[in-house]
């Protein structure tokens, strides 16, 4: 047999038991393998049983010397790709029954493989199936038979084949009813006009509720043109719209407000511009600025400060209809725009409400906080043709309305824009100004009409612009106190006019005491009483003669913090002076609370002081608390001597006014110094 297969061309080993042709199949493989039913030490079916086990999958043909037919098909049964009867005629079937074995169990193979390839193939598409969530179909719709796959059925909420029929109508029935009837006609299109489709709509799945998906569909038509298939995929986008619509939510609408931003804000006014130009109507609008809301945030904190934003923007939305806009700019602005208005009443209106809304006390952590709104109103076409231009003018309404009086709204108006161009230069200047030494002080003296002679001096400030000429404080000191550059200058006048005081003093001149004017920027200022010690160590000038004035409005401000600074400054011997006395609080009870030195009666009384009985009366009354209190009192403004003899009448020596002297260069302050007042 094996010479037999030699000759044609077999390479062939042999084994006389089946324990043999295992251990001969350890060391070599074979193509086929030519079994005797019966081997010496166990049957032949043993042995393919044992080596199919070890993972041997050979085929193989079974010789036998019985002519059988059980036998031949039990045979069969154990695997065999043949049979050979052991006859006379063997030796000459060998060859072809060899050959046919092979080819068998290489074609055998072959299917096998590609049977191998197709499964992985379906369990890959499966599997990128359900990564991406997206399932296949196919409609025939010459039968009414529907193939899903499994992962449609997951898309859908089932068990794969969990429902054992599928038709038309059922799945239709899963469609959200909103987006059923499209669907419904996109469907039937298809299959009846040939015509392929994408569609986006929303299911009710078992399982997850309401899914978005989309489904593309193909369709095949047989010879005469009729569709036979309706064939698709249907993806399951839920998490990209919600993605999509979070990342429109971050792009459009404030994180915290939920109202609309910056940015959907000018789409929305580009929107209604092009709707009132249509129509012949106008636009409002209304950008509104919360008054002293910087402060609440700094002393309730910033969550507290977001619920008041928020508060805030719940009672804006109540105000405007559901066709306005209303946005949030960012910190505590925000604008309104108003649409479909005829006159500029309606606007009126609104602007009014807003106010009145702001203005009710909001109860935010345990605080009652009470604030107030400043709104600017800018309304096309007559204020700009266009978003920027609108809100830009809003804007700087809105600076008139809280330059005014906070709590008001003012509509733009053509020498707004004049005006705000000039804060914004004098602003830039005003930087630079420092730099180039264009801030001066004049100083006012301060006498004691009983001798006459000058027993302080107010230092006031002064700066000479190089192009609009010389600017008193009343120009330039709120602007520097808005932009935070009263801190740098603020410390630049205490600087020179205790130098200047010191100066004098080593000059050999009647040492006086100089008051300087403190913002009540300066007093939320860190470290402030540092900040005078390290002035009068570098200066040389001793505390007591130095005074800080301040009004009762700004020691007010911050009630208790300043309480500490003063106490800090008194203990280092500074005095402190209560400027423009009698316009604020005049509460006693603060008297008490700070260690006030000097009152000064604000110019306002002094005035009239002679003709005013109110005033008069104002003016006695601090005097006499004054004297209760044990504080020195000083009246400012004093023009005329009749004013000067009424407040010396009742008690009141020390003045300052243009009855003594104006505000004098240091030169001319000297001279007086020098040489006493002329009144
Ligand atoms: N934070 C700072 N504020 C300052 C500083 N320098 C000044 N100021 C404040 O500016 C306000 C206006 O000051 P000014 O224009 O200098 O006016 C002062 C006097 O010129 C004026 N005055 C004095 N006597 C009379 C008078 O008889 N009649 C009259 N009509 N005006 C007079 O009064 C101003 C001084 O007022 P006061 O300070 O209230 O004593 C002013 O409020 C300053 O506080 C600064 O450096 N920092």
């Amino acid at each position: 047999m094996m010479s037999v297969l030699e000759d044609e061309g077999y390479a062939s080993a042999c084994a006389t038991s089946g324990r043999q042709a295992m251990e001969l199949l350890a060391t070599r493989t074979a193509g086929l393998i030519m079994l005797d039913y019966a081997l010496p030490d166990m049957t032949g079916a043993a042995f393919i049983e044992q080596i199919r086990e070890l993972g041997c999958m050979i085929p193989f043909v079974m010789v036998t010397g019985r002519d059988d037919a059980s036998l031949a098909v039990q045979m069969m049964k154990t695997g065999a790709c043949d049979y050979m009867l052991k006859d006379t005629t063997f030796l000459d079937r060998l060859p072809a029954v060899v050959s046919r074995a092979l080819n068998d169990a290489r074609i055998r193979e072959r299917l096998q493989r590609a049977e191998m390839s197709l499964r992985q193939s379906e369990r890959r598409l499966a599997r990128a199936q359900k990564i991406a969530r997206m399932g296949s179909w196919e409609w025939n719709v010459v039968t009414g038979e529907i193939y899903w796959s499994d992962e449609l059925y997951r898309i859908f909420g089932f068990a794969p084949r969990e429902p054992a029929v599928i038709d038309m109508e059922w799945i239709f029935g899963l469609v959200n009813p909103t987006d059923m009837a499209a669907f419904r006609k996109v469907m039937l299109a298809a299959a009846k006009n040939a015509q392929p489709f994408n569609i986006v709509y929303r299911i009710n799945s078992l399982t997850d509720g309401e899914v978005v998906v989309n489904s593309q569909g193909e369709v095949e038509c047989d010879s005469s043109g009729n569709v036979v298939l309706v064939s698709g995929t249907t993806l399951d986008i839920t998490a990209r719209i919600r993605a999509e619509s979070e990342i429109q939510q971050l792009i459009n609408y404030d994180t915290l407000t939920g109202l609309p931003n910056r940015s959907l804000l000018h789409d929305r006014l580009k929107l209604a511009i092009a709707q009132a130009a249509r129509e012949h109507n106008l636009v409002g609008v209304l950008l509104l600025d919360l008054d002293r809301f910087k402060s609440i945030n700094e002393t309730l904190g910033h969550r507290a400060g977001d619920k008041l934003l928020k508060t805030v923007a719940k009672r804006l939305s109540a105000c405007v209809r559901e066709s306005d806009t209303l946005a949030r700019l960012g910190g505590d602005e925000f604008v309104t725009i108003l649409i479909g208005v005829s006159s500029e009443d309606g606007i009126t209106t609104v602007a009014k409400k807003v106010l009145a809304l702001i203005a009710e006390p909001m109860y935010i952590d345990g605080h009652e906080i009470y604030t107030s709104g400043s709104i600017g109103i800018a309304v096309y076409p007559m204020d700009g043709e266009d978003g920027h231009t609108l809100l830009k003018h809003a804007d700087l309404a809105m600076y008139q309305a809280k330059e005014q009086d906070r709590n008001n709204f003012q509509f733009f108006s053509r020498e707004m824009n004049t005006k705000v161009l000039e804060r914004m230069m004098l602003e830039t200047s005003m930087r630079k100004a420092l730099d180039r030494e264009e801030f001066f002080l004049v100083y006012q003296p301060q006498v004691d009409v009983r001798s006459g002679r000058i027993i302080g001096m107010e230092a006031l400030l002064r700066w000479q612009h190089p192009d609009m000429g010389l600017l008193g404080p009343d120009k330039f000191i709120y602007l520097a106190e808005d932009n935070g550059f009263i801190i740098p200058l603020g410390e630049w006048v205490l600087r020179a006019a205790c130098k200047q005081n010191k100066a004098w003093q080593d000059a050999g001149l009647t040492p006086v005491r100089v008051a300087v004017n403190l913002s009540s920027k300066q007093f939320g200022q860190q470290r402030l009483d540092e900040m005078i010690a390290s002035v009068l160590m570098d200066t040389g000038l001793e505390p007591q003669w130095l005074e800080v004035e301040i009004t009762e409005s700004a020691i007010m401000k911050n009630a208790e913090q300043n309480a500490t600074i003063l106490h800090k400054l008194k203990e280092m011997g500074i005095a402190l002076a209560i400027d423009d006395f009698g316009t604020g609080y005049s509460s006693l009870s603060y008297l008490k609370h700070f260690p006030i030195t000097r009152l000064k009666i604000d110019r306002s009384f002094v005035r009239d002081i002679t003709t005013n009985p109110d005033d008069a009366a104002i003016a006695e009354i601090i005097i006499a608390m004054a004297q209760t209190l044990k504080l020195n009192v000083i009246a400012e403004g004093v023009e005329t001597r009749p004013q000067m003899e009424f407040l010396s009448f009742h008690n009141c020596v020390e003045m300052q006014g243009y009855l003594f002297s104006r505000p004098v260069p240091a030169e001319e302050f000297a001279r007086l110094l020098r040489e006493g007042l002329k009144y």
